[in-house]
């Protein structure tokens, strides 16, 4: 992997924050975030990339309302890379013109961050429909990120620490956004080959972990059992795990694990100091429900979506665009602060390993 360099490296983490699609709660999560106590003591340079006018006008929204008592940073002392695009923009409802400005908030992030003046990018939400139907035809952020920066190897990786143990779960997808009945296709043993390739090398690169414990899961209930239920684990899941660890003896790999049954122990490292001892490094899950459900449901206001594979940081919140409560001063900044603090960290190994 080819890592950006440029002349201010070893300074501090420049991170260009996306304020995602104008009609979500991107403006607010980001307003709220860079106002949070624990975020201003970092060592880092934050410029927003978005229209300083949907920023503006949220601002005054937010501090009008009573429901909101949280503090709220002013763009007014704010770094911003204003970018304009005229379109009809009502909160709440995305539409092509939401979809158009949120396209180009972020691709003007990533140009200008494959020129060497930032180190990473944290993205608010963008509405995948709302791209469609302003002609940008992609599954989603990960995507164009993937594709401006000219890599085919990439992944979602979910990343959460437990705010009562300090454990840390990652999960990564195998498969993301595609419609279930594509599964099966698409689950190859060459995608899964090369997605615990992947993150191997992340787990050793981003994190430091020489000796990962990853723990895997099956893709029919039960893990098929034993062919009865599904035969793809019997036919070449298993098999490749073998192989796998023939050729990579200080990776711990597990068979694969009834996917139903596999987030019992990683929730028990969650909530439980004492039994941390169960939890792996990370977790491959098949598709996408299989581990957002499980990480959500533990860690909704934690998790940090994490593109690994890119020659620079990408990270994200774990949630979408909430259009129900945009510019209701109600949404919770908690999962994008956690991306910006990681954002910071993962730029800060990348600097002080290269
Ligand atoms: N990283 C990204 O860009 C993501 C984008 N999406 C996009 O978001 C749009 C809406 O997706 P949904 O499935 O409805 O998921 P969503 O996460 O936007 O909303 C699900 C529920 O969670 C609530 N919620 C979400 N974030 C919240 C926060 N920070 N504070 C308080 N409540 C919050 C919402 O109000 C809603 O009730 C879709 O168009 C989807 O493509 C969805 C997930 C991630
Ligand atoms: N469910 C995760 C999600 O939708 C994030 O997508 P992306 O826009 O970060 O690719």
């Amino acid at each position: 992997m080819n890592i950006l360099r440029h002349s201010s490296w070893q300074s501090k983490p420049r991170i260009a924050l996306t304020i995602g699609d104008p009609a979500g709660i991107g403006t607010e999560i980001i307003l709220k975030s860079l106002a949070d106590r624990d975020l201003r003591t970092l060592d880092a340079e934050f410029t927003i990339f978005g229209d300083r006018r949907y920023l503006e006008s949220n601002y005054q929204l937010l501090k009008n309302l009573k429901t909101t008592n949280i503090q709220i940073a002013d763009p007014a002392s704010l770094g911003i890379f204003d970018i304009r695009i005229d379109g009809e923009i009502t909160l709440g409802v995305g539409n092509r013109g939401s979809g158009a400005a949120s396209f180009a908030y972020l691709d003007q992030a990533i140009a200008q961050t494959l020129a060497g003046k930032f180190d990473g990018i944290v993205t608010a939400p963008i509405a995948k429909s709302a791209w469609k139907q302003a002609g940008h035809d992609y599954a989603g952020q990960t995507e164009l990120l993937a594709e401006r920066s000219h890599i085919d190897d990439f992944g979602m990786l979910f990343v959460g620490k437990s705010p009562y143990t300090d454990w840390i779960l990652r999960a990564l997808l195998a498969t993301v956004h595609i419609p279930l009945s594509e599964v099966t296709r698409q689950l190859t043993p060459e995608l899964i080959e090369q997605k615990l390739e992947l993150l191997r090398r992340s787990l050793l690169q981003d994190f430091g972990i020489t000796h990962p414990r990853i723990a895997i899961a099956g893709i029919n209930p039960h893990s098929g059992e034993q062919g009865q239920l599904g035969i793809e684990e019997r036919d070449w899941l298993q098999p490749l795990i073998d192989r796998y660890r023939q050729q990579h003896p200080n990776v711990q790999i597990t068979n694969p694990i009834p996917p139903d049954t596999m987030w019992v122990n990683p929730a028990k490292a969650w909530k439980d100091r004492d039994r941390i001892f169960l939890g792996y490094d990370a977790y491959l899950a098949m598709y996408h429900d299989q581990g957002l459900i499980p990480v959500k449901l533990l860690a909704f206001d934690r998790a940090v979506n994490t593109t690994i594979g890119l020659p620079f940081v990408r990270t994200s919140p774990d949630h979408g665009t909430a259009f129900d409560i945009a510019g209701k001063g109600i949404a919770d900044p908690a999962s994008t602060i956690e991306a910006i603090k990681l954002a910071v960290e993962l730029v800060q190994i990348r600097q002080e390993t290269s």
